[in-house]
């Protein structure tokens, strides 16, 4: 299913849920503002390439629009669409003064220098700097991205408005970026994690887990996870696939796809088909990569009891009902992926106040952030008798509907 179509589905079930008035539904829908520009570039072999870049500013009601930017070949204006309007219900439901936006280049980063990505970086940015800004939008990384892409933002954006560290989170922590937010977005996966199996009198250590994607979120996750005891029996990047059912050995898998970018051709596991991960056995499966990646072909296959959405949109609303029936218990991307923005909210408010914080405060206040937010999805799934997708999405909505109504709507 199309991604926006599925979200706009959730944000629905949730208006009807919160009884929402049907105009403050349809004004929460619509984006603020979709911007779409031609990138071109001289390449490295002194040809031309253009790409397409997007920024959805989707509302900002309680605060300045943010979210990430992602590279990716598959990137289209529906899905940042979608992940634009994901952002507004995240950083609601993890109670920052945010609203919500995403950006993305349809390119495939693995294919372009290192000097073509600076350009075509650079290029993006001249085309949106006036539309972003401390107050305004602030991007950060996403898929395809990181922080020497957020280091050429604040470069490019600077030479317009002056040296400005808080226009992008997600820097390098010599340009001013937090400790501990490379890391936060897999930290609050555990966080997460951990606060669901309490409710069911389990924990992290003795569990299995499969995870999808061995990037930022995924690796930064199976590192957490394996230190607190968890088994990770298969993890998955774009290289291939790798099960091992006696727990994978994570400090050399980190180190061998650091040397080897990628997971391929590791010898602690056996390699398996990629397209079979998410069906592999396992009491909690962790998709850390694409969106739409748990649908209606695969829903029924899949073995484990618990799913934490570490990536984006990773389930279709068709693959929710199916696993519902299951007896299956997700635990929504807008709340276990919120650490990395919680703590991208640490960094902006560091530059802000000109403060450093040292690692371990960010990570207490992370784990502080996630125990409340988790604490809030519990109370809207008992007031609204639902499940803890429509319990995030209820809670999230609210927030921002309340936010529209006390700012006051009239033209
Ligand atoms: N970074 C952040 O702070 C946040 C990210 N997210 C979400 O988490 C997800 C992952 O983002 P992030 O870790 O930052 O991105 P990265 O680019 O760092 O990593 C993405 C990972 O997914 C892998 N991958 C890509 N396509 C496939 C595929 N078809 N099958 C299996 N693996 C695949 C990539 O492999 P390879 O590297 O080999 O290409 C890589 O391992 C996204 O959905 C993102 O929106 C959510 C909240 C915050
Ligand atoms: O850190 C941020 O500002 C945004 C991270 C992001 O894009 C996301 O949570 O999906």
């Amino acid at each position: 299913m199309n991604a926006l179509v599925a979200t706009n589905r959730n944000f629905k079930l949730a208006a009807r849920l919160l009884g929402l008035d049907s105009k403050l539904e349809k004004s929460l829908l619509i984006p603020f503002r979709e911007i779409k520009v031609e990138c071109t570039i001289p390449k490295d072999d002194g040809s031309l390439a253009s790409f397409v870049g997007f920024r959805v500013q989707h509302d900002n009601a309680r605060g300045p629009m943010k979210g990430g930017i992602r590279y990716h070949p598959e990137v289209d204006p529906d899905e940042v669409n979608a992940l634009a309007q994901l952002m507004t219900w995240k950083t609601a439901v993890a109670n920052i003064p945010y609203g919500g936006a995403k950006g993305g280049i349809g390119c495939d980063p693995g294919k372009l220098s290192i000097s073509e990505l600076e350009r075509l970086t650079r290029v993006f940015t001249q085309k949106i700097h006036d539309l972003i800004g401390i107050h305004t939008d602030v991007p950060a990384p996403d898929m395809g991205t990181g922080p020497q892409t957020m280091a050429w933002i604040l470069d490019e954006y600077s030479k317009f408005h002056g040296y400005s560290t808080a226009v992008v989170t997600g820097k390098p922590i010599d340009l001013g970026g937090s400790l501990g937010r490379d890391a936060a977005t897999g930290r609050g996966v555990l966080f997460a994690t951990e606060a669901l199996l309490n409710e069911y009198g389990k924990s992290i250590s003795g569990q299995q887990f499969v995870i999808q994607g061995f990037g930022n979120v995924g690796s930064w996750a199976a590192q957490l996870i394996h230190e607190s005891g968890g088994k990770i029996v298969a993890v998955s990047d774009i290289t291939g696939a790798l099960k091992n059912s006696k727990g994978l050995d994570i400090p050399s898998l980190l180190k061998h796809v650091k040397d080897n970018k990628g997971v391929k051709g590791f010898h602690g596991g056996d390699p398996i088909e990629p397209s079979s991960i998410l069906v592999e056995d396992c009491d909690i499966l962790i998709p850390a990569a694409l969106g739409g990646v748990i649908n209606k072909e695969n829903a029924n296959d899949i073995k484990a009891k618990f799913i934490i959405e570490a990536a984006n949109h990773p389930t279709d609303p068709e693959a929710d009902e199916i696993l519902s029936k299951k007896g299956v218990v997700i635990l929504p991307d807008i709340y276990a992926n919120s650490g990395g923005v919680t703590v991208s909210y640490f960094e902006w408010v560091q530059n802000i106040q000109g403060f450093l914080w040292d690692e371990e405060k960010v990570n207490n206040e992370l784990r502080t952030y996630m125990t409340k937010g988790f604490k809030g999805v519990k109370e809207m799934c008992k007031t609204h008798n639902c499940d803890l997708r429509m319990g995030a999405f209820t809670l999230g909505v609210n927030r921002v509907a309340r936010a529209t109504v006390l700012r006051g709507w009239e033209a």
